[in-house]
């Protein structure tokens, strides 16, 4: 059962959700981890739609980025008044979720306060430090960022010039950012919001570099939010995406902090100046190792937000015929559509899972840290840094299909697409450039191969002990897992080949780094298939273990979509293995596998439960909130849901006709008269004083209903530009320009 079908619907969208074969909101519960969770985003979605503070203001793309920055500072500081009464405070799961419901996923100016301020101060701060910033930093009375990357150095963290010098006499850290490259750039918050940061500095003692330690820096007065003395601070300027976001620079100059706000859960530096060694060398990496285990669920929602939008345009988009002349075809019919979306969507449930079970490694870790255990430190640092990059690579490539998918109304911004790739494919270049990410498993690949070769087998890692494996028959017909020894073959041939290459060049007299180089290229993708792997193992596990018997049919489904497609991804890797014959098999049960899905399309994408708000496709919820911004300011107070009604009324008997180029506050206006609200008819002024422009369409493409055209049409007449048939840029320049020319 489809929960999403209601009246007034594209028929076309309703007859793909009467062929679903499972219950949507069983699906949720499997993706989100838990029929509560899953419930608590449905009811968390549907409270924030009643509450027209929360709402846009008007189009993201129809703002600057000062508004931008402005509208996602308004509906933080509204959050975080209401949260107590939305969401279970403790739930991060809640928190994120509101978040991205509410503001979207442009950035805001406290996105990085949660992600990356936050668990730092709570994994590496003492008990001292947590009781003294935690609380503070929990209820959002300072707002922090994570300041890192430098204008010179960012993947290369043993480059980083900032300093922190222990001055015994006063026992403060002296912070200096010595030349142009060490100024701290990028940090999202630090441009103009934060008045906090963790800053990472080089520990220097009695002229002895320690390396980078983690420091809580206090950069704006608390009162007048003006930078402290000795304190350079701003914005960077647009970026490609994430302009709600202030992206910072900061330098320092003799800034002077107290010895206890180096973060010294782990390394510590004693009043007398001595240092004190964390018991594992990257230990200080656990926050980065959260943020990446988060990060591959992260992207499979972004992943799943663009197909949301491609799967359910496809199914109302006609175009062309096949058999029957008489109407054209859903372009979701052809089989090259199916191949474009359908194996993005096996990715984006296999990332989601992957994501969770990632997550769950992480909070055992965590136990296990805290017991003083961290030999399992090393391998959760190498998967997730290979994870994070294959996932936001794959994100960033099914999006961009999912855009093409839309044809040209998939350029329009209407889509909300173009976005949705800015955002996601950041994540490519943030916690750890990709290619960087990848050799750094790729070292963890090597020493584990080296260890098999020094016969130590055994004490490899659960992940890797694959590699000391010979390969065994294989026999396609048996379903998924055979597909995962074709992949344990290319993975493990991949990396005793990268591996070999290197340690031959080595052995040539070539230096360690130079060998290592001109492997490298070998060695990335080595990584890559040793993750790909991971992701499939993970789905495979996964559906294994799903209740719900129709839910889990069609996952089986979607899992041979996704082994086939995978399979057949990789053909080159896997060439000494399987003859023709049964690349042959692989290939005609993908598309057998694309045709077998088909009818559930609709509702897989259904089941992320991406709604409107979040697509940025609502419309009536403009009129609510300039029908609550004109109560407040007039002080009239008529109940919400009659304005609803009324103007549901009017919609539908045609008396407020969206094309005419009405402001809001105007229509709540001639409401607030029809209604007989007292008072009104004083305030009630000239109209063309607010024929400004219109704003009721947001991003309308993946909408619920599927009644694209329409709201398309509504979309280009609510562009600013529609606001007046002439605009200055032709009779200041064109104008003149072909007058000019005539003879
Ligand atoms: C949207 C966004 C938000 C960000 N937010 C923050 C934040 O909040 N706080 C913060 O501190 N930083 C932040 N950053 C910065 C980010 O962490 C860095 O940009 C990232 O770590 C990459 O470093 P870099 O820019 O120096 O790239 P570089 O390291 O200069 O990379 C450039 C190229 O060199 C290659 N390369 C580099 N080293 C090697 C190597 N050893 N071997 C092979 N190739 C190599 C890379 O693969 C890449 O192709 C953010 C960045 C973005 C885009």
């Amino acid at each position: 059962m489809n929960q999403s079908i209601k009246p007034g619907d594209n028929p076309d969208l309703t007859d793909e959700r009467l062929s679903g074969t499972f219950d949507t909101n069983a699906m949720a519960a499997v993706i989100y981890g838990s029929d509560k969770l899953a419930q608590r985003r449905r009811e968390i979605s549907e409270a924030v739609s009643r509450i027209p503070e929360l709402k846009d203001s008007k189009p993201y793309p129809f703002m600057t980025r000062e508004e931008k920055i402005l509208e996602g500072s308004r509906k933080s500081a509204v959050l975080n008044r209401l949260l107590p009464g939305l969401i279970d405070l403790e739930s991060f799961e809640e928190t994120v979720f509101i978040h991205q419901e509410v503001i979207g996923i442009e950035g805001y100016p406290l996105a990085l306060h949660e992600s990356l301020f936050i668990p730092p101060i709570a994994t590496q701060g003492t008990d001292e430090q947590q009781e003294k910033w935690l609380m503070r930093a929990q209820r959002r009375e300072i707002i922090g960022c994570y300041a890192q990357t430098e204008l010179g150095h960012g993947s290369n963290l043993r480059a980083l010039e900032t300093t922190a010098t222990f001055d015994i006499s006063t026992r403060e850290f002296i912070l200096n950012s010595p030349t142009i490259t060490s100024l701290k750039w990028w940090p999202g918050a630090l441009g103009k919001s934060a008045n906090w940061s963790i800053v990472i500095a080089n520990l220097i003692i009695k002229e002895h570099n320690y390396g980078p330690h983690p420091f809580m820096v206090q950069l704006r007065d608390e009162k007048s939010h003006e930078p402290l003395p000795g304190i350079t601070v701003g914005d960077i300027g647009p970026k490609m995406a994430f302009n709600g976001a202030d992206n910072g620079f900061l330098g320092f100059k003799n800034y002077r902090i107290p010895r206890e706000n180096m973060l010294m859960r782990h390394s510590k530096v004693t009043s007398d100046g001595s240092y004190i060694k964390p018991p594992h060398a990257k230990i200080g990496y656990s926050s980065m190792v959260k943020v990446r285990s988060r990060m591959a669920a992260e992207q499979g929602l972004f992943l799943a937000h663009a197909l949301t939008i491609a799967v359910r345009y496809s199914a109302v988009r006609r175009q062309g015929f096949l058999k029957d002349k008489s109407r054209e075809v859903k372009v979701l019919d052809y089989q090259t559509q199916l191949h474009r979306l359908f194996p993005s969507i096996a990715r984006a449930y296999a990332f989601i899972f992957c994501g969770f079970e990632t997550i769950r490694l992480y909070d055992q870790l965590l136990i296990d840290v805290q017991n003083g255990n961290t030999s399992g430190m090393a391998d959760l640092h190498a998967l997730t840094s290979g994870l994070k990059s294959v996932v936001t690579y794959q994100t960033g490539e099914g999006i961009e299909q999912a855009r093409m998918a839309c044809g040209g109304h998939g350029y329009s911004m209407a889509s909300y697409i173009s976005e949705i790739y800015g955002v996601a494919i950041g994540g490519c270049t943030y916690e750890g450039e990709n290619m960087v990410m990848l050799l750094q498993l790729a070292r963890y690949l090597v020493k584990s191969i080296e260890m098999i070769q020094n016969g130590k087998s055994r004490e490899l890692g659960p992940m890797v002990a694959y590699l000391a494996e010979k390969e065994s028959e294989i026999d396609l017909n048996l379903g998924p897992n055979e597909y995962l020894k074709v992949f344990e073959y290319a993975a493990r041939n991949q990396t005793w080949r990268a591996t070999e290459k290197f340690q031959k060049l080595r052995n040539s007299g070539m230096s360690n780094e130079k060998a290592w180089n001109q492997a490298s290229v070998e060695l990335t993708r080595a990584s890559r298939l040793h993750t790909r792997l991971y992701i499939m193992s993970t789905f495979i596990n996964h559906v294994g273990s799903i209740v719900d018997q129709k839910v889990k049919g069609v996952l089986i489904d979607l899992l041979n979509v996704h082994v086939t497609y995978e399979v057949m991804d990789i053909g080159i890797y896997v060439q000494g293995l399987l003859s023709s014959n049964q690349m042959d098999l692989i290939r005609n049960q993908l598309y057998v596998s694309l045709e077998t899905i088909r009818p559930n399309a609709v509702s897989l994408v259904d089941s992320f439960q991406i709604s409107d708000m979040q697509l940025r496709s609502q419309v009536i919820c403009a009129f609510l909130a300039a029908w609550d911004d004109f109560q407040t300011k007039h002080c009239i107070m008529v109940q919400r849901t009659r304005f609803k009604t009324y103007i549901l009324q009017q919609i539908s008997f045609n008396k407020i006709k969206f094309e005419e180029s009405y402001e809001l506050r105007y229509l709540a206006i001639l409401v607030a008269v029809s209604l007989r609200v007292p008072y009104v008819n004083d305030l009630c002024m000239d109209p063309r004083k607010f024929k400004t422009r219109q704003m009721l369409y947001h991003f309308v493409l993946g909408r619920r209903d599927g009644n694209v055209y329409e709201n398309l049409f509504k979309w280009a007449k609510s562009s600013p530009l529609n606001q007046t048939d002439v605009l200055p840029s032709v009779t200041q320049y064109l104008k003149p320009m072909m007058d000019k020319s005539k003879l």
